[in-house]
């Protein structure tokens, strides 16, 4: 069996808690029954047991079952609250003398609407309440029950000044609430933020060299388990000092941005790509052999043959590539210091060429 999603479970515990609440409320019911307070017979206080506790499952059951979803608020929080306050008038229609401190329930739920409404719910649950309340006036006064008019009328607005201030408390709760979601949620967007931009390189938008390292150390230790291979390609534009020279820094920076865009277009979703500094770059190709590699880095050259540089006209640059296979077992850095190597080899030998070691 799965657990329901963290905001069902969310949902299920606060449902839980008012269920909790209304057996506490059936409890006190039985109490004054117990001590003759209720005008109600044993079959009416099972019926209204009946009533409390299978509405409450009929609650639960449909978070359990994800029913509430189809609603426009999946906590059924309105629903909820209403409910619990008919379940508290109903019942107070049948107390006798204690019918003013057994209202005092509906404060309760009131604070059940404290974390989830906004000042239009409280204002319906209300004006809801009021409703309750006349109809529990008039009913009482058809049953013929002695009504002291203004000793309930003073009842009645103490009530009423009682659920008002309960509204505003839980209103200044609400409101709290919706200010610390929304700062997490702000923290989460910076930290998310922050963790790219520990990442990546600023001028390209690839990898940088910190977290080349780590890709790097994570490739071994795949390989190491899965006994796969992965290649290592260092790749260093030819004389791009001549670019910086001709269009100054910012056209340099320009053409880095341009050849990064083409490195991520042209390499599998597989492979990692980051800048190193300057000029340089690293490739690092996942369950790849030489022969793949190579194949892969002609595909960059070609497309770098025939790349057309937005902005800088006839621009034709090349490339060297320093190109190393993990040998398996040897520590990544030794790899690196290959590629190194041979990248330097490529250099020597005139520039614009593939060397592997
Ligand atoms: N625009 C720009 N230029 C950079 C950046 N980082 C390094 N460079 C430039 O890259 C050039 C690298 O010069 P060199 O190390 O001589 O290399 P090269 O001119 O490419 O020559 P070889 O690598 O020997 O083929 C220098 O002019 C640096 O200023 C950068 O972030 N932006």
């Amino acid at each position: 069996m799965t657990l329901p999603p963290r905001d069902q479970l969310l949902r299920l515990r606060r449902t839980l808690l008012a269920y909790t609440a209304s057996i506490l409320h059936l409890l006190l019911c039985w109490l004054l029954f117990g001590a003759g307070f209720m005008s109600l017979s044993l079959g009416g206080m099972l019926v209204l047991s009946f009533v409390v506790l299978a509405s409450g499952v009929l609650f639960l059951l449909s978070i359990w079952l994800n029913l509430n979803l189809r609603f426009h608020d999946p906590s059924l929080t309105l629903v909820q609250m209403c409910w619990a306050i008919a379940v508290v008038f109903i019942s107070a229609y049948f107390v006798e003398n204690l019918r003013a401190l057994f209202l005092m329930m509906v404060l309760v739920v009131m604070m059940f609407g404290a974390f989830r409404l906004r000042l239009g719910g409280f204002v319906r649950v209300g004006l809801f309440t009021l409703l309750c309340y006349a109809v529990l006036m008039a009913a009482l006064w058809w049953r013929g029950a002695a009504i002291e008019p203004r000793v309930e009328l003073i009842q009645a607005l103490e009530f009423f000044v009682l659920v008002l201030g309960v509204s505003l408390l839980g209103l200044e709760m609400s409101s709290l609430r919706n200010v610390l979601q929304q700062r997490n949620h702000d923290l989460h967007q910076a930290l998310e933020r922050i963790q790219q931009l520990a990442i990546t390189d600023e001028l390209t938008g690839l990898y940088n060299r910190r977290f080349a390292n780590e890709l790097m150390s994570q490739q071994k230790a795949l390989a190491d388990r899965g006994q796969y291979g992965f290649v290592v390609c260092l790749i260093d534009l030819d004389y791009f000092k001549t670019v910086n020279d001709r269009f100054g820094h910012a056209g340099g920076d320009a053409v880095l941005r341009q050849l990064a865009e083409l490195f991520r277009h042209t390499v599998r979703d597989v492979d990692f790509i980051a800048r190193l500094g300057g000029e340089e770059f690293l490739l690092l190709l996942s369950r790849t052999d030489t022969a793949g590699a190579e194949h892969l880095v002609g595909r960059l050259q070609e497309a770098l043959r025939d790349k057309l540089w937005e902005g800088f006209g006839a621009l034709r640059l090349t490339f060297s590539v320093g190109l190393s296979a993990y040998r398996g077992d040897e520590p990544w850095e030794d790899t690196l210091q290959r590629a190194d190597a041979a990248l330097y080899q490529a250099k020597e030998e005139g520039r614009d060429r593939l060397k592997s070691l």
